[in-house]
């Protein structure tokens, strides 16, 4: 499918709002609710396609879950009550789906297939499936258990003191849900902090996580009890609005109740050092993730260099960070993120290829890109290549080119943000 967005001269955006859920709460929301024990209640769960695999793996597992619009409720029976699927549990293109459920599943005393779409099947599954090989756990897949499809045998687990050669999330929140029931204790390390809900929503579930520093430990043989959580909207989301207020002209956006962890704020750091009129308003509530509602007004920015222990708390908002770029005055090099070539798309070729069919001064280096402000954007075809977050940006940069853009493959933003284009559309005024 495609999307043809078309801009009118002196458009604006004005408005306040919300985004969807966080995703990757919604992730673990469900997946920690199906193997606890007793009630889970989720309000404002993100029902992005990537959400809804997560509850269908689990469902396949025997696991009772009813959803109505973003509120879920499951009935969980603990890790034991999980039942050998009859079917292959297909993530289709959810990367978190797929890691944290290999931690769980190795766990499990059965077997399971697990496969995904085209993209998951060239992203590297060995950073997961390798720390769970030596906890135990009897994994196979294409190229020895690289790639999907992968089959995979849980059972008595051992703890292990894990040192991890990429700050990722997926990694650490798979060996520590491996940990959960493992005999001893089991630890992460990263080599700079990744996204810590894992542990945070642990604790909420009455689980014992441990942190000095980059290190995280577990004990093993833990169980999970059901709780209410209610899902902050997804600063990763909000950063595509966010961008948005900052470079299309005379523009101002509010977003209410995003997510302000600070392992996952990296975006609003960097989006100040280049210049930007950012107010965040803090909510004193006593959630486990922190929220605020966010103002942005249109600002004049400038190049930045963006690198070191930043990255993996900004990771996914690269893509509209380097739209921000080519309106910037100066060069933005963006650096140690050769990560994004393991996501969704390898999104340093997908970001230059496509920004550059719209006119942008920006090239690809070994672990970022480098780009040259500020060009003016023109309407062309330009393509997500079946990634959301390339979708979106794409979206965003075609409110600063005059005439028609068309996106194509645009379908994949349903991935993350449902009613993306609704939401872009209530926000584009006319100037009077
Ligand atoms: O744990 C998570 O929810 C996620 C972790 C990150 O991936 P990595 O763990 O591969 O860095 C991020 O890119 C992804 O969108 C979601
Ligand atoms: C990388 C992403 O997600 P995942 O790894 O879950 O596919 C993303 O949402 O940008």
């Amino acid at each position: 499918m495609s999307m043809r967005l078309k801009t009118e001269e002196g458009i604006r955006l004005r408005g306040t709002f919300s985004v969807p859920g966080d995703k990757s709460i919604s992730h673990r929301a469900v997946m920690f609710g199906s193997i606890a024990e007793g009630t889970t209640s989720i309000h404002g769960l993100l029902t992005g396609d990537d959400c809804l695999r997560t509850i269908d793996c689990f469902q396949k597992m025997g696991v009772q879950i009813e959803r109505d619009g973003d509120y879920v409720e499951i009935r969980g029976k603990g890790i034991d009550g999980l039942q050998e699927p009859k079917e292959i549990l297909d993530v289709r293109n959810s990367g978190t789906t797929i890691r944290l459920l290999l931690g769980i599943l190795a766990n499990a005393p059965f077997h399971a297939c697990v496969i995904g779409d085209g993209s998951i099947a060239k992203r590297p599954m060995d950073r997961v499936v390798q720390p769970l090989l030596q906890m135990g756990a009897k994994i196979d897949g294409r190229e020895n258990g690289r790639f999907t499809p992968l089959s995979i045998r849980g059972g008595t687990l051992t703890g292990i003191d894990y040192v991890s050669p990429v700050a990722s999330a997926q990694v650490k929140s798979a060996v520590l849900l491996a940990g959960l029931r493992a005999d001893g204790v089991t630890s992460v390390t990263e080599p700079q902090m990744s996204r810590d809900h894992t542990e945070r929503m642990l604790r909420l579930f009455g689980c014992n996580v441990e942190e000095d520093g980059l290190k995280k430990t577990i004990k093993g043989n833990q169980s999970l009890r059901g709780t209410t959580i209610h899902v902050p909207g997804d600063v990763s989301s909000a950063a595509f609005f966010l961008v948005a207020g900052l470079i299309v002209p005379n523009s101002e956006l509010t977003i209410q109740n995003v997510g302000i962890n600070p392992t996952r704020t990296g975006i609003i750091e960097v989006l100040k050092e280049m210049g930007a009129d950012i107010l965040v308003e803090g909510k004193d509530d006593h959630s486990i993730e922190p929220v605020a509602d966010i103002t942005v007004k249109t600002s004049s920015l400038k190049g930045i260099e963006i690198g070191g222990d930043v990255i993996p708390r900004l990771i996914d908002e690269i893509p509209i960070i380097a739209l921000a770029a080519t309106q910037a005055d100066g060069v933005t090099i963006i650096k140690d993120a050769a990560e994004l070539k393991v996501k969704e798309t390898n999104r340093i070729d997908t970001v230059v290829k496509e920004l550059s069919k719209m006119g942008a001064q920006i090239e690809a280096t070994d672990d970022g890109m480098k780009i040259y402000g500020p060009s003016k954007l023109r309407p062309a075809t330009v393509n997500s290549h079946g990634d959301h977050r390339i979708g979106m940006m794409l979206a965003i940069a075609s409110c600063l080119a005059k005439g028609e853009t068309v996106i194509e493959n645009n379908e994949a933003i349903g991935i993350s943000f449902p009613r993306f284009f609704e939401q872009l559309k209530q926000l584009k005024h006319a100037n009077t």
